[in-house]
């Protein structure tokens, strides 16, 4: 018989405003993550616990791997290639050039080394702003990009089927988990349609990631959770609650990727939440999940 232990740990007390898009980078033991308004990437090391932190000139709403080294990143409306030695940002692409109010939200490299990505209008609170003016997009190896919809309200976490046949998509104001057939040779989507609808108590879908089950794992903004989704039958596997309401987004990492990461946020709290969730806005360590995730696809352009 198996026992289900599970243990939920802030391992880094970083009060991001916004964060989001954790990815685990096997080569260095580290996690990688943004701070949206803060205009900032982090590298926490796990085994120095050391943090590094690279600060640009616009919001920097996700990273991904890229597979010549360094890191590529959507800062603002442009998709950049990162050198973190030298903290320089170089744009590969820029998106929404006629919506001036746009920036792009959360990201993620497909099986084939394609960078998704998809924005939204700028809020003025979280969850508050112009709706419908967001669209989804994708960066080429070879910097050509190609957009997939629009009317997106906030575009959000996105992964791919274990055998790349289902891109998975999230617009949170939505409350739905969508699922389109995906042609990894083209990177094209078709067939759009629900797989999961949000309970009322689950609030908002942010972040998402894929295990190696093909179960889904959505983060719940306002929700404080994490929820694990079966995307063939439309059931609700398992929640595991956190300490913080603001729950963004989450990724396996860690030995074999056996461990979950989860990001949060602190904006959108008043005083007394900040009193009642000081880790807020920091990087929590899920462990005894008793399944694994995949490591992350870098981008190969
Ligand atoms: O983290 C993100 O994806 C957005 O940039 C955030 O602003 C929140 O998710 C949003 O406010 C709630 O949906
Ligand atoms: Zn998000």
């Amino acid at each position: 018989m198996t026992m289900s232990s599970i243990k939920i740990e802030c391992v880094l007390r970083e009060n991001c405003h916004c964060g989001e898009s954790p990815v685990w980078e096997e080569a260095s033991n580290s996690l990688l993550f943004v701070d949206i308004p803060a205009k900032k990437v982090c590298r926490w090391d796990s085994l120095s616990k050391q943090v590094q932190r690279v600060t640009l000139d616009a919001p920097v709403s996700s990273v991904a791997l890229r597979q010549s080294g360094d890191y590529v990143a959507t800062v603002g409306t442009k998709f950049c290639a990162l050198n973190w030695e030298d903290q320089s940002a170089v744009v590969l692409a820029t998106v929404d050039k006629e919506k001036k109010n746009n920036r792009f939200n959360d990201g993620k490299v497909d099986p084939a080394g394609r960078y998704f990505a998809g924005t939204m209008a700028e809020e003025t609170a979280p969850a508050v702003l112009e709706r419908r003016q967001g669209s989804l997009y994708s960066l080429f190896p070879d910097h050509h990009v190609e957009k997939y919809f629009d009317q997106v309200d906030i575009s959000n976490g996105l992964d791919w089927s274990m055998d790349h046949k289902i891109f998975y998509y999230i617009d949170s104001l939505s409350y739905s988990v969508d699922a389109f057939d995906y042609d990894l040779q083209t990177g094209k989507i078709s067939n759009r349609r629900s797989v999961y609808k949000l309970e009322k108590e689950e609030q908002i879908p942010d972040g998402m990631c894929i295990d190696v089950e093909g179960k889904l794992w959505v983060a719940c903004y306002n929700g404080g959770r994490v929820i694990r989704l079966d995307p063939e039958t439309g059931k609700r596997l398992q929640t595991v609650k956190l300490p913080v309401d603001k729950t963004t987004s989450c990724c396996f990492g860690g030995k074999d990727y056996s461990e979950m990461y989860v990001t949060c946020a602190r904006d959108g709290l008043d005083s007394k939440g900040l009193l009642q969730q000081p880790e807020a806005g920091g990087i929590f360590k899920i462990t005894g999940l008793g399944v694994k995730g995949i490591p992350p696809y870098p981008y190969t352009g």
